[in-house]
């Protein structure tokens, strides 16, 4: 790799800031957000959106809490022209909410950019122009006074455009970006914006929105912290200032420059949802938001359906989210290895049981399911997707998904013996066993119809009916049974010391030797279809194996779940 093209970013433009304070603190509220979805997001569409789906966009912002939108571009094209004349047109932002839009620092453009806002409730130009020397060099072709004039003559034709065409309706307000800060030597930028504030003159209730933007990520989160923390220590009227952070994530760490950006004294944060936007994306909204309520941190904004939001930036964008992205992706909760999937179901076992202890008050017990960082349910996914199986998985994991889409609970023996025969069709057939397919090879082993029926037709054995002539226990149980041998059916009696002994007796008739060494049984469900599971190991003919038998009866379950594994035993 050609490694000396690429100096090292701090003899760039490293800044020495040793007695920073934003590693000792934390983010204890929600900055500012400003969603620029429809502005950053969409200048960086293959296929910019078109107004419907503009609209849907706009729409899902405010319905998720999102007080400041940058809707556009106005002066860019007719459509982006058109699209913020028909928010305000057909009035369709909420009173709470502030529109944004963006504008280069050009007399033509600002007059249209303003012109777009007429009858606007709250409205803020965004003004922007490079800063760095590069683009001092190379876009502006001028020097440092020049390319600050650039800034200072674009705020005042802001607020001369605002006089012109706004009335006291609009409560109006201004962002100036320094594009390229994150490049700008730090005295420069401070330079600048303290120019932009004389003429603006922020004061009381008259804030400006200072916005530094790392508009090519291209230092560690902490140097851009040290850049953060020395702009809000050195800016005059600090308390009139919204400082704001615009991320861009060409390293991938734009969310950690975010978060170490409000550590140190940001106050505002500009991003897209999912990371949309110029190339690799703006930060993240909804990683920012989440990693937030995964503290226990208000992120004041609703991610409780986060599948919707995802669907519905997907139609926008036409871009699809990725599987693993975090919190909204498909596979972001859910687990195909043995060992998580065990210690998620054991965690959501002892979280049920928590809950049910602390008086079903959810919030009383902390969440601290294994391997998952929130609650899939807080956002709006159900545990089902939770477990997945496929050759990576264990017995916890298939015995979750037994039980939770079967509400089978199979003993642990069992989940042993059941899970290698899932491993070994895993090895065989590869990919993934879905829920359906779990039940296919449970079924077919533990479940098997007589000879004549369409559907795992491989049992030696099927029980038709059972009758007990003599109830209750000891030696004097007897029992009836009609039982198909091959096939063939047979009217049997048999005698025990109860009803399970009874049966094995009747099998000896048949010349199967059957040993119950362990039993468990559960219901099923409730009602009048109710039926109840019974699950049995058993020693038949020197091997031990298990039987599972479903019944609307507890006793006939038992009875069947001895004939499944006696077919089993003798398949
Ligand atoms: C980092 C960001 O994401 S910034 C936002 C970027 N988004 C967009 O650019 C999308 C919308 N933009 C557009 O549609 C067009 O650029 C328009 C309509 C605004 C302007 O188009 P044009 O007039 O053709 O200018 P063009 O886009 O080529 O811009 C280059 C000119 O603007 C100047 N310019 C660029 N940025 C700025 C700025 N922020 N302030 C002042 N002048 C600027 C350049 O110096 C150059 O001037 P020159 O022609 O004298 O050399
Ligand atoms: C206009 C500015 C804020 C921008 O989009 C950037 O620098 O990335």
């Amino acid at each position: 790799m050609p490694l000396a093209k690429y100096p090292p970013f701090h003899e760039v433009n490293g800044i020495d800031l040793p007695d920073r304070t934003w590693p000792s603190k934390r983010i204890l509220q929600a900055p500012r957000w400003l969603s620029t979805d429809l502005r950053d997001g969409n200048q960086a569409l293959i296929e910019p959106m078109d107004p419907a789906r503009k609209h849907r966009m706009f729409e899902l912002l405010v319905r998720m809490g999102y007080k400041e939108i940058e809707i556009g571009f106005p002066a860019a094209s007719q459509t982006d022209f058109d699209f913020v004349r028909s928010l305000i047109e057909s009035d369709a932002i909420p009173q709470d909410v502030t529109i944004s839009v963006l504008t280069q620092a050009r007399t033509d453009l600002i007059e249209r950019t303003v012109s777009s806002l007429v009858g606007a409730h709250r409205a803020t130009v965004h003004m922007y122009n490079a800063t760095a020397p590069v683009f001092r060099d190379v876009v502006f072709r001028t020097d440092r006074d020049g390319t600050k004039n650039i800034a200072v003559s674009g705020t005042r034709d802001v607020m001369d455009y605002f006089e012109k065409y706004l009335d006291s309706d609009t409560i109006v307000g201004y962002e100036y970006s320094p594009e390229i800060f994150i490049d700008t030597e730090i005295d420069y930028a401070l330079e600048v914006c303290e120019a932009v504030m004389d003429v603006w003159e922020p004061d009381g209730d008259r804030e400006i929105i200072l916005n530094l933007p790392a508009t090519i990520e291209r230092a560690t989160p902490n140097v851009y912290a040290d850049q953060i923390e020395w702009m809000s220590r050195n800016l005059s009227r600090r308390e009139h200032v919204v400082l704001s952070v615009h991320p861009h994530n060409d390293r991938g760490t734009a969310v950690a420059s975010a978060e170490l950006a409000v550590m140190a004294g940001a106050d505002r944060v500009e991003g897209c949802l999912f990371g949309h936007g110029e190339r690799t994306g703006n930060v993240d909204l909804v990683t920012l938001g989440m990693n937030l309520i995964s503290q226990g941190v208000d992120a004041g904004i609703d991610f409780s359906d986060i599948d919707d939001i995802r669907r519905t930036v997907e139609y926008c964008g036409q871009m699809d989210v990725h599987p693993r992205h975090p919190y909204g992706g498909d596979l972001v909760y859910t687990a195909f290895s043995g060992s998580h999937q065990d210690a998620i179901k054991k965690g959501l076992t002892k979280r049920d049981a928590d809950v049910a202890a602390a008086g079903g008050d959810e919030l009383a017990v902390p969440w601290t399911v294994p391997y998952l960082p929130v609650d899939p349910r807080d956002v709006g996914r159900s545990y089902e997707a939770v477990i997945r199986v496929n050759s990576q998985s264990g017995k916890g994991g298939i015995a979750y998904l037994m039980s939770t889409e079967r509400k089978l609970d199979l003993p642990r023996r069992l989940q042993i013996e059941f899970s290698r025969m899932v491993q070994a069709h895993t090895d065989s057939a590869g990919g993934e066993v879905t829920a359906d397919r779990l039940w296919d090879i449970f079924t077919d082993e533990y479940l098997p119809a007589p000879a004549d029926s369409a559907l795992h037709p491989w049992g030696r054995f099927a029980l038709r009916s059972t009758r007990l002539t003599t109830a209750g226990e000891g030696s004097d149980t007897e029992l009836e049974a009609v039982l198909v041998d091959g096939g063939v059916e047979h009217e049997l009696r048999g005698l025990g010391n109860g009803p399970i002994d009874a049966f094995s007796s009747i099998l000896r008739q048949r010349g199967v030797d059957v040993t119950v060494m362990d039993y468990a049984e559960h219901a099923l469900s409730q009602g009048e279809d109710a039926k109840a599971a019974s699950y049995i190991e058993a020693e038949v003919e020197g091997q031990v194996l298990w039987g599972v038998g479903i019944d609307a009866s507890i006793t006939t379950s038992s009875f069947r779940a001895i004939v499944s594994a006696v077919n089993r035993a003798v398949r």
